[in-house]
């Protein structure tokens, strides 16, 4: 039975989860089967070496990517067996995302770019969390703002002001620090902490920084695209051990 090692109340999940990349003598196994849950109103970071298939794994879990075989779960949905039109549906509806590149929309303000998700499927923001939501991220000042009249900082905060309002079933965040300073990141990271606890929103991150793994609850760590080990409660020595101990066996 391929589900009787992962939570199947999870939030998301994967199961013998294998992506192998082109074929023949140039195919790359960038998941070789992944099996791992993430649980419900919980801050999950992945982690492990350059290559070790955090991107591929957070992609075909999100339903960007197609796996090879295995199974992708959102909820009760195997995001493996839809199609492209029923996964631009479930990305739009059902899952948050924030990039390290904060991929706003130039040309509109921070107010349209959070609404625009859920525009798209033709709702409207509930006022209040969108009020919550700016009021804590203290954007309510920038909101007729487009990216571009903001800093680094406070176009992340309007991103994450759009992965949460729509309540999405999960969020997916990709080195969300990664393009800021060190007082951004942590605004950014201890918000995200925050809306584990506040809002009960599920969490995963890919992360390089011990540093911004250390706000998780439990760090993931993957090793040449398998499931290398886990940490619960992190803090900053643990995660830079383990990862200290993936890099020596390799
Ligand atoms: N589109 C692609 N075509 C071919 N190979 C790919 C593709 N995307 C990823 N790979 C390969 O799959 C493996 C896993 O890549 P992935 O980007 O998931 O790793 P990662 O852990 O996120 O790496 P990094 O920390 O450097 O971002 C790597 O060997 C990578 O070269």
């Amino acid at each position: 039975m391929l589900t009787q090692n992962v939570d199947t109340l999870a939030a998301v999940a994967a199961v013998d989860l294998v992506k192998v990349y082109g074929s023949g003598d140039t195919a790359v196994r960038a998941l070789d089967g992944v099996t791992v849950g993430f649980s419900r109103a919980q801050f999950t970071a992945i982690m492990g070496p350059s290559g070790s298939g955090k991107s591929t794994l957070m992609h075909c879990l999100a339903g960007l990517d197609t796996a090879t075989s295995g199974q992708a779960l959102l909820g009760g949905t195997d995001l493996t067996k839809q199609s492209d039109k029923v996964l631009t549906k479930v990305r739009r509806e059902r899952i948050g995302f924030v990039f390290q590149a904060f991929n706003l929309l130039p040309q509109l303000t921070a107010a349209q770019n959070i609404a625009l998700p859920l525009e798209l499927s033709g709702r409207k923001p509930d006022p209040q969390l969108y009020a919550h939501l700016t009021d804590t991220l203290g954007i309510t000042g920038r909101l007729g703002h487009r990216p571009g009249e903001m800093s680094g900082g406070q176009q992340q905060r309007v991103a994450l002001a759009r992965a949460l309002v729509s309540r999405p079933e999960v969020v997916f965040a990709d080195e969300p620090t990664g393009n800021l300073d060190s007082r951004s990141g942590a605004e950014v990271l201890l918000f995200l902490r925050n809306s584990v606890r506040e809002l009960g929103q599920t969490i995963v991150m890919v992360t390089h920084d011990p540093g911004a793994a250390a706000y998780a609850d439990r760090v993931v760590l993957l090793a040449d695209g398998r499931v290398a080990g886990e940490l619960d409660n992190p803090d900053i020595a643990s995660v830079t051990d383990a990862l200290q101990s993936l890099a020596v066996a390799r």
